[in-house]
């Protein structure tokens, strides 16, 4: 099918269609790198609040939009609203990040299977609201942390582990209670899905399913913990009758993103910043792929991105590529870095 002059260049790419050049976001675009994002986070310091509260996120969502021209806009909320809403504390230490109270026993977990729940359909209306002031050509992406990363901060909770690359308390619970941490999976897989459709239903065109802490997982982990539960949330999500494309972010699996490529249904595999060119390429013989360049490159500017950017180019160009970074955007980078970007690839 051909799409129309309109058609956004992020769902050609995700449809097969070849584009003159890949379109351009980046993960965690909103954000506390621009001044306008700090001024208007200021007004509401809870960060959750913040992400309740549909003007102001929708703003936060629209601010880079304005200011970059991005293919697709992001809705700015956060993967854990989810445990927020099956009845787990959730709360950020300014300069710390995330914590969470003690997680509820699985069977009191609340549901959120009509609608999404009440505690989420703030995110609905962001979506709602962004959809009416982004152009047609742009994109809209909704988005949710995938079970086993979500389950992370679940179980590591107040642990000052949380949101270390090893993520040592949850995949020890992982080894020692295996039908525990199942059936959280298993709670998280249809929670997640009901809000997913609730977000397509309220205006996002793509679906990316973050799941950050896939890195240094052991591939019998891989396989129980990421690819078993992303094949039934893709699966669920279908039967709940949502069709728009999806994106997954395995990140820090490199070793093993062709098996999920090729083994999860979703519509894009994003890769991040140490998956090697190669890898990509072949990765991207199965499906679309995005990414990857390196937060900390983008941070550095001057010639040495220039000269990764044109290596990507050359790498992944000819093929169905989203630009990306390999990881969120830091809150010190220059604007002037994120122009630069933009302008090599010919985005702006
Ligand atoms: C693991 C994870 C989280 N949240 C998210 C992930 C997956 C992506 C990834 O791996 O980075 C996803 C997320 N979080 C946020 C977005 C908004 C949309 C966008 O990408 O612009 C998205 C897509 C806003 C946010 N989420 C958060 C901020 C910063 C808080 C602030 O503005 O005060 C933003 C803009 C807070 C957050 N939220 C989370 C952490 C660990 C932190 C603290 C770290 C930090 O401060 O950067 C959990």
């Amino acid at each position: 099918m051909t799409s129309s002059p309109d058609t956004p260049l992020l769902l050609k790419v995700l449809a097969g269609e070849a584009t003159p050049r890949p379109p351009v976001w980046f993960m965690r675009q909103a954000g506390r790198y621009l001044p306008e994002y700090r001024a208007l986070r200021a007004t509401t310091p809870d960060f959750i609040s913040f992400c309740l509260d549909p003007e102001k996120a929708a703003e936060a969502t629209l601010q880079p939009m304005r200011r970059f021209g991005f293919d697709a806009a992001i809705v700015f909320a956060d993967i854990l609203l989810i445990p927020r809403a099956l009845g787990q504390e959730v709360w950020f230490e300014a300069g710390e990040g995330p914590r969470l109270g003690a997680l509820p026993p699985v069977e009191g977990m609340h549901d959120l299977t009509a609608g999404a729940g009440e505690a989420l359909k703030q995110v609905g209306q962001t979506l709602s609201i962004v959809r009416s002031q982004l152009e047609p050509e742009r994109a809209l992406i909704g988005f949710a942390g995938a079970p086993w990363t979500v389950a992370t901060y679940m179980l590591d909770g107040a642990a000052r582990t949380i949101g270390k690359g090893e993520r040592a308390q949850a995949r020890t619970y992982a080894y020692a209670e295996p039908e525990k941490v199942a059936a959280l999976l298993d709670v998280l897989v249809e929670a997640t899905a009901h809000y997913l459709k609730m977000q397509a239903d309220a205006g996002a065109q793509v679906l990316k399913i973050f799941e950050s802490w896939a890195e240094g997982l052991p591939d019998d982990l891989f396989e129980s913990l990421v690819l078993r539960p992303h094949q039934k949330l893709v699966g669920r999500v279908r039967e709940l009758g949502v069709t728009v494309p999806l994106i997954g972010f395995p990140r820090g699996s490199a070793a093993l993103a062709e098996r999920y490529a090729a083994e999860v249904g979703v519509q894009a595999v994003a890769l991040d910043t140490a998956c090697p060119l190669e890898v990509g390429k072949r990765v991207q013989a199965i499906k679309p792929i995005q990414g990857a360049l390196d937060p900390l490159l983008l941070r550095a500017g001057g010639p040495m991105l220039d000269r990764r950017i044109d290596q990507l180019l050359e790498a992944w160009g000819q093929g169905p590529w989203i630009f990306n970074l390999g990881h969120g955007i830091l809150p010190d980078v220059p604007i002037a870095h994120v122009e630069q970007v933009l302008k090599r690839i010919g985005a702006q």
